[in-house]
């Protein structure tokens, strides 16, 4: 598997921020984040120049390099980084770096400057209007990435792969949605993503159009599609809410949810039950201990959001704890 299947953890949909950079002065910081594929219209000039779905600094003429400082939307381990130079032709930086720390609480962007930072990818160089992909060897726990460019320039976007985890303060002794990729859930097979990934169903917040969430392509045969969700943690299922917002002539006929043990024992969760186009439906459920759950979408169409709030183990509980600690320690 790539990394890049793996998900983005800076992407600004999952709550990244630019907290800060030494310049912006041709193109915003914030760009660095944004989750389409960066637009460019030739010959588009503003006040400030040609305009750029990226971040660009202005041209150099003291010694020195530029920098953007990132807070993760969620913290994890990286394994890889993408620096995506995109219409950046005359204008992209020829070296770049990346580092990340990790800091607990809501630091400022000074503390950060003053923070021990681990290297992720050493000084490379780069080539214009080109996605450069890194891969990491996964080490310690990132709540911050530092970028730097050699010496000005652009870069259009920077992806910072890796799997999310939780802080178990969050999860802890509560009861908490165990599909939310933001407490560590992910997709990990699924029989068509052709209009766009499954994992989307599992992001925060609410669908804001069709895009946002899991859609498949038409199917033309007499199977029907489905993803398998491997859980925040081991836990019980006692709610799951089923969300086709947005799907109004492509939503699923029915769905059904079906728990899997650590031993691959499937339970039915939900038999399969008719749903309604554009409606968050709520069903309560009950489960034994699974860790994972497949969704069956009958035949096709996809969903906006899937949410499994229910209770983790006791064991998953001191899980979380002892792994936050050990790579909070590693960094
Ligand atoms: N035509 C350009 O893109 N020029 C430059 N950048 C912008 N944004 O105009 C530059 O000097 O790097």
């Amino acid at each position: 598997m790539t990394f890049t299947a793996l998900p983005d953890l800076a992407v600004r949909t999952l709550g990244g921020s630019v907290l800060a950079a030494s310049d912006e002065s041709f193109a915003e910081k914030e760009n660095l984040l944004n989750p389409w594929a960066p637009a460019f219209v030739p010959a588009t000039f503003g006040p400030k120049g040609q305009r750029y779905d990226g971040w660009e600094t202005a041209r150099r003429r003291a010694p020195g390099h530029d920098w953007a400082l990132v807070r993760l939307g969620l913290p994890g381990v990286v394994h890889g980084v993408v620096i995506d130079t995109a219409w950046f032709k005359g204008n992209y930086p020829p070296h770049a770096s990346v580092e990340a720390t990790a800091m607990d609480g809501h630091p400022s962007p000074a503390e950060l400057a003053a923070a021990d930072w681990t290297e992720l990818v050493p000084r490379s160089p780069l080539q214009g209007d080109t996605a450069h992909a890194f891969p990491v060897a996964p080490g310690g726990l990132a709540t911050h990435v530092r970028l730097r460019m050699f010496p000005d320039g652009g870069i259009a976007r920077l992806r910072v792969h890796g799997e999310v985890v939780p802080d178990p303060d969050r999860l802890t002794g509560l009861t908490v949605d165990l599909a939310a990729l933001e407490n560590g859930a992910r997709v990990v097979e699924c029989s068509d993503a052709f209009y766009s990934s499954p994992d989307n169903m599992l992001f925060p917040g609410l669908a804001r159009t069709q895009a946002d969430g899991w859609e498949t392509a038409r199917r033309r045969d007499d199977g029907n599609d489905w993803a398998l969700i491997a859980l925040a943690a081991p836990g019980v299922v006692r709610l799951a809410e089923i969300d086709t917002t947005h799907l109004k002539f492509n939503a699923p006929a029915e769905v059904a949810l079906t728990g899997l043990d650590e031993h691959g024992t499937p339970t039915v969760v939900l038999p399969r039950t008719r749903v309604q186009p554009d409606t968050r439906h709520h069903f309560r459920v009950t489960s034994p201990e699974v860790t994972h759950v497949r969704v069956d979408i009958h035949p096709d169409g996809g969903l906006a959001r899937l949410r499994l709030y229910g209770d983790l183990t006791p064991a998953a509980d001191h899980a979380l704890t002892t792994r936050w600690q050990t790579l909070r320690n590693r960094m």
